[in-house]
């Protein structure tokens, strides 16, 4: 499983230029989470805070007990190796082919003979789909494919942590969804801590658990999806829905005061979208049981609207598991038939039969209230195909994760 990662009043400037002050969220192990915010808000400088590149004046960032603001170097090297880095362009080297720009991060930090170099070089490229483009120049294949190698480079280390800087840039919306997908099952493959930094609104509102907004040097929320989803925030609102109307003016200059803000109509919030669903045949997103546990768990300090959203995710079983009632609004599914399944929310599949729950850790048992209960886990191997279209239309990497996984359970 993925690492914690606890950022906590993290401050950053360039000589008198603050950047952002006071920032503080956990990206819970094994979550993905999605950084927004206009241009020039800062969330690349977030991204290389958060790997150690660059030192925040104030706060820590605290991974597997270790604050990576004040370590020594060496300790910070060390955290380092939990991480891979997607960036902007897949930062390649031109003049490697692709093989080798996807071995290089082994070559250079590990010991591994080139035999076990290249086992490990094709699966990647297996799992991104690449198998066969292993003597391509970067400058020979497309923006999507430049991607996906990056992708493939940032995890021959078998990261903890995926960063991952605008996935979408350069990319068109069909590519765009593709790599939304990829992201998602690898996510259900190895349970990494992934965060993603992006402008593209339906990535925002399709990929992550949970969603933060960098706004005039603030975090100005961060929370479960269905927070910011829902959230009549004005510039929450206006930046989901990509809206001219609203707070973000053409530059900082521009933006809407303080005053202003509290002068703007209420933007209306449209309904929620459903979360991408692992490609079927790839195993199932550990992380959303576990996040299931830990967003019922703080469900009362929620906004009535995301609490809606959030129950609308559970199945009847689920609902009198964790001890809540249904939803007020809309008509309340057949026993059997999945629960809300329509594009408001995550899909939930019909019920397989169900294994006994397991018992939260003692450590944990403390914090939860009497009616919350972890889940049991509603994962059916025959479930229809709830997120076909993304990898139909380009089937060969979808299909070739597939075979890479059936050789990971032992099939042929
Ligand atoms: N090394 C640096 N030295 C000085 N200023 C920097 C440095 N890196 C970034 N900045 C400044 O920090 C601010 C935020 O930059 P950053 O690239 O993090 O924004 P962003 O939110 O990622 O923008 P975009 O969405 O356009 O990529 C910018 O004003 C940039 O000029």
């Amino acid at each position: 499983m993925g690492v914690e990662v606890v950022v906590d009043g993290l401050s950053k400037s360039f000589g008198s230029q603050t950047i952002w002050r006071d920032v503080t969220l956990t990206l819970p192990p094994g979550e993905i989470s999605v950084l927004l915010g206009p241009s020039g808000t800062g969330k690349s400088v977030f991204l290389k805070s958060l790997v150690g590149l660059l030192k925040p004046e104030e706060g820590k960032v605290v991974i597997n007990g270790v604050d990576i603001c004040t370590c020594p170097e060496k300790e910070l090297y060390e955290v380092r190796k939990l991480f891979g880095v997607l960036f902007q362009d897949g930062a390649l080297f031109g003049s490697m082919n692709l093989f080798d720009n996807i071995a290089f991060p082994l070559r250079e930090h590990t010991r591994k003979n080139e035999s076990e170099i290249r086992r490990i070089v094709l699966e990647k490229m297996e799992m991104v789909g690449l198998l066969g483009a292993e003597d391509k120049l970067p400058g020979e294949i497309s923006g999507g494919m430049r991607k996906r190698a990056g992708l493939a480079r940032a995890l021959v280390l078998d990261p903890e942590i995926i960063l991952v800087d605008e996935p979408d840039s350069g990319l068109d919306p069909v590519r765009t969804v593709l790599l939304n997908q990829l992201i998602v099952d690898l996510n259900a493959q190895i349970d990494a801590t992934i965060l993603i930094v992006t402008h593209d609104i339906n990535t925002a509102r399709t990929v992550p658990d949970n969603i933060g907004m960098l706004y005039r040097r603030h975090l100005v929320m961060y929370g479960p999806r269905e927070v910011l989803l829902t959230s009549p925030e004005p510039v929450v609102v206006q930046f989901l829905n990509g809206r001219p109307d609203g707070p973000i003016g053409m530059s900082e200059e521009k933006d809407a005061g303080e005053n202003e803000l509290a002068r703007l109509n209420e933007l209306s919030v449209p309904p929620m979208m459903a979360q991408l669903e692992v490609t079927p045949g790839m195993p199932e997103r550990s992380a959303v049981r576990r996040r299931k546990d830990r967003v019922l768990r703080q469900l009362g300090t929620l906004a009535p609207s995301a609490q809606q959203e959030i129950l609308k995710t559970l199945t009847p079983e689920e609902l009198a598991l964790y001890g809540h009632s249904a939803p007020a609004t809309g008509a309340w599914p057949q026993s059997g038939e999945p629960a809300w399944p329509q594009q408001h929310t995550e899909p939930v599949r019909p019920q397989a039969p169900q294994p006994p729950a397991q018992p939260l850790p003692q450590s944990e048992v403390a914090d939860v209230p009497q009616q919350v209960r972890p889940s049991p886990h509603p994962r059916d191997p025959e479930a229809p195909p709830w997120a076909a279209g993304a990898s139909e239309a380009e089937p060969e990497p979808a299909e070739s994760r597939r075979r890479w996984f059936g050789r990971k359970r032992g099939e042929q």
